[in-house]
This record gives C-alpha cells, sequence and structure tokens, in this order.
C-alpha cells in the first residue's frame, strides 16, 4: 500500500507530515526512522503524524518522531507546518486551531501573511520536571564534560533543553560537544543543546544539536528556550529575534509563570507517496 505524504518546512527544519485523520497510519519508531532516512527514504529532521483530537477542546492531535525513531513531547517548527497542514488540505477553514500534543494542548495562530503564531506554553525550569539532575533549580549549572565543565541553562519547553552561551556561533562546538551534552547522565531523557551568541538585548545567533536528529538548520522549540534562558541570566529583554541558520524566529516571553509565544513561517514543499 503506497503512504501518502507532505512534505514541509520550517526555516529549514524539514519534515513528512501524515494525514491520520483521512487514512488509518501505524506509525511505528521503525517506519518514522525508515521515512526520515535521506538515502533510503524520504528524508527530514522529523515525522509529524496529524490525528483526530484526543484532549478536551482540541480540534486534533499531532505525535512527533525524531529522525532516529523516538517519539518526542513537543516541536516548534513542526506546530507551525501542522497548522499549514490542517489549513492547506481542508482538514479545518479556522485560523486560530487548538491542538494536543505529548506535551498537552497548544493554541496555533495563522496570520494573514501565512506566518503561524503559537502559545508554546509556560516553559519548565524545576530539574525534576525538565528532567535534568541538580539539587536546586537555578539559571546556570556546571556540567562535567569530558575533562572539562560548560556552563548552561536547562528548560523545558514540553521537551528538554540545554543552553549554553558562546562568544562566536560560527566557531561553537555544535558537533563536538552537542552529542556528548545530547546523552550526559544529567539528562535521563537525554535533551537538546542549544549554542547561542547573544548580540544585543533583543537579538541572538542560535545553533541547535537536536536530541536524536543531530544539528538542524532551525529548532523552535530551541529558539523558545534560548530566549528563556538569554532572559533568566538578565541579558535578554521580552521580545527577541532568533536568527538559526535556516532563518528568524520571533520569540516572546515576558518571564517566570508566562508562556512563550513564537512566531515565525511554514512551507508546504510537495505531495508524494512512498511505497512500503
Ligand atoms: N525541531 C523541533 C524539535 C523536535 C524534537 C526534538 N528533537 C526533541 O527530541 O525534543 C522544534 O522545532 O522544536
Amino acid at each position: 500500500m503506497p503512504l501518502r505524504f507532505t512534505k514541509m518546512h520550517g526555516l529549514g527544519n524539514d519534515f513528512v507530515v501524515l494525514d491520520g485523520v483521512r487514512e488509518r497510519i501505524d506509525l511505528t519508531p521503525a517506519l518514522a526512522a525508515r521515512l526520515a532516512d535521506r538515502r533510503f527514504g524520504i528524508g527530514c529532521d522529523q515525522v509529524l503524524l496529524v490525528e483526530p483530537p484526543q484532549l478536551p477542546e482540541t480540534d486534533f492531535h499531532y505525535r512527533i518522531f525524531n529522525a532516529d525513531g523516538s517519539e518526542v513531547e513537543q516541536c516548534g517548527n513542526g506546530a507551525r507546518c501542522f497548522a499549514r497542514f490542517v489549513r492547506d488540505t481542508g482538514l479545518t477553514d479556522k485560523a486560530e486551531i487548538p491542538v494536543g500534543t505529548a506535551a498537552g494542548p497548544l493554541l496555533l495562530k495563522v496570520q494573514p501573511d501565512g506566518q503561524v503564531s503559537v502559545d508554546m506554553g509556560v516553559p519548565k525550569l524545576a530539574p525534576a520536571e525538565i528532567p535534568f539532575v541538580a539539587e536546586r533549580q537555578a539559571p546556570h549549572y556546571t556540567l562535567d564534560v569530558d575533562d572539562g565543565a560548560v556552563a548552561i541553562a536547562a528548560v523545558s519547553m514540553g521537551n528538554p533543553h540545554a543552553v549554553l552561551q558562546v562568544a562566536n556561533i560560527d566557531r561553537a562546538p555544535v558537533t563536538e560537544l552537542g552529542p556528548r551534552i545530547e546523552c550526559h547522565a544529567r539528562f535521563p531523557n537525554r535533551t537538546n543543546v542549544g549554542f547561542v551568541q547573544i548580540q544585543d538585548r533583543g537579538r541572538v545567533r542560535l545553533r541547535v544539536w537536536e536530541r536524536g536528529t543531530g544539528e538542524t538548520l532551525a529548532c523552535g522549540t530551541g529558539a523558545c528556550a534560548a530566549a528563556v534562558a538569554g532572559h533568566l541570566w538578565g541579558e535578554l529583554d521580552p521580545d527577541v529575534a532568533v536568527t538559526l541558520p535556516g532563518g528568524t524566529l520571533v520569540i516572546h516571553w515576558q518571564g517566570l509563570g508566562k508562556p512563550v509565544q513564537m512566531t515565525g513561517p511554514a512551507t508546504r514543499v510537495f505531495d508524494g507517496e512512498i511505497d512500503l
């Protein structure tokens, strides 16, 4: 049976999106990894499965699988692509779409210019909620890596993030430190790892080593986590333009106890089908 899919991206963070509302799709971790494979499959950073609603007061549910097949809780660029997908394929005509994820409900707003704004919820900072092993919550933690130590912030945007500040993003050791911190024993569920260069109080540059995928051109939850970390460090204002290798996201966070708002584009690339 051929499987129909839509290829999408949010600032180059690319997705295979599957319509589990119109078709019954049994997406296993092995199938997700096969679809995501850039040589033997379609190729993407994450696979998104759109499903009927499971949580009260939501219109849809969507599930997220990393390229290695691991199912995860949250995906910022994926949320924006999900919104464009359900609108462009006629599953909804609403501009405001409540959707459930493994991390809880989200509210997505498709703007008149096609950009999508997402209420990403309140970031979690308590170590046990990330999860991160630490005695108490702090804006900086010292993490032993190999023979040295690095300073990180630890933030959950529904999924775990370590954020490191660097002086020059072009020379950041993303591919060297990223995989070591991703699998560090103090992150029992592994973690995404953001390297942030703060340019001024309203602008940062960011590269992200994503859990289960590797370095991507953009990470929406990573952009939110970096804005939260910079704010906690006292170095960023509530409105921050986060420039990733694939483009810029606008993040708004007013501080502790407030939800993070993310705005950016979502692009449909092509539709296709694959024989399994
Ligand atoms: N690309 C995403 C995040 C996808 C999930 C992540 N790799 C994880 O394992 O938590 C985004 O835009 O947020």
